[in-house]
């Protein structure tokens, strides 16, 4: 049995329950408050903490860190660097969601920067990742322009060269560090109609990656968000009671489920 069946995958969520992380999360407004029930609903203790008055000290008690450049200015940036210097130096993980990356000269810069301080997994759609690996794309704002295939190989590249995991998320989503890779087959068109499920799944990378492989850890919690996603499809009548029904699938969705529903495609290296 690979580190990568469905039945091995399902452990990383069993583990992230087992240990309910406190995650800090820096989001931006239209995250902050459904990504916060997203983690809430998987099992995780999500803390809002952006204030450069006390970002990095918190960052010295949460157990994981997100950074979410969706609406970032100047006050936040420097909050965002400090907590990631303070995360990395506290030997825990961290993970970038470079939001609409490609889009202003603000945001390369800002995206350069906190790529510079290493981060464990950094997750974010096809036209972010390509930016990020010096593919220029302006997406379309957070929303992205780009295949997920056509961002594989800048994902690859990015992952050797920072030394990461890099999840390209999309109707399929692809998922490598560099050395291994796997695309999950898992989710439902109705999750981009609602806003910011992208920038959730970010912070619950960032709990699932609490001591365990960042690479087995981002495939578990993506494959358990598409199955979510799936279950929540079948009785939402539209994004609104998608989002709500979206929710209650996360807390319902257990270890044997995914082991069920899972679908990870082994990409042989
Ligand atoms: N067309 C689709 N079919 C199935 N699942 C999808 C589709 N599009 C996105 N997803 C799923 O939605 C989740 C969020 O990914 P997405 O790529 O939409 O993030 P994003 O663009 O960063 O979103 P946002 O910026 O709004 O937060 C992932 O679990 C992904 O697999
Ligand atoms: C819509 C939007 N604008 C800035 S951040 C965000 C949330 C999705 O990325
Ligand atoms: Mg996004």
């Amino acid at each position: 049995m690979t580190e990568l069946t469905e039945t091995r995958l399902s452990e990383t969520l069993a583990h992230m329950r087992a240990t309910a992380p406190l995650v800090q999360n820096i989001t931006n407004f239209v995250a902050m408050n459904i990504q916060a029930n997203v983690m809430l609903a998987a099992g995780a203790s999500p803390a809002m903490v952006h204030s450069s008055a006390e970002a990095a000290e918190f960052a010295g008690i949460a157990q994981a860190l997100s950074i979410n450049i969706g609406t970032a200015d100047p006050a936040w940036s420097g909050a965002m660097e400090a907590a990631a210097t303070a995360s990395v130096a506290g030997g825990k993980p961290w993970v970038l969601d470079p939001v609409a990356v490609g889009a202003t000269g603000f945001r390369r810069t800002l995206g350069a920067r906190l790529l510079a301080l290493r981060p464990s997994v950094i997750r974010g759609n096809a036209s972010e990742v390509l930016a990020l690996a010096g593919q220029l794309r302006a997406g379309r704002g957070a929303d992205a322009a780009d295949s997920v295939a056509e961002a594989e190989a800048a994902a690859t590249r990015l992952a050797l060269q920072a030394g990461c995991t890099v999840a390209v998320t999309g109707p399929v989503d692809f998922v490598t560090d560099g050395h291994r890779a796997a695309r999950i087959r898992n989710g439902h068109p109705m999750m981009p109609r609602v806003t910011a499920l992208g920038c959730a799944l970010t912070g619950l990378v960032a709990a699932f990656t609490v001591d365990q492989d960042p690479f087995r850890a981002t495939l578990g919690a993506l494959a358990y968000y598409g199955l979510a996603g799936e279950v929540a499809g079948r009785s939402a009548e539209g994004p609104g009671s998608f989002q709500v029904a979206f929710l209650d699938a996360l807390h319902a969705l257990g270890p044997n489920d995914l082991t069920a529903g899972a679908r990870i495609e082994e990409i042989p290296a």
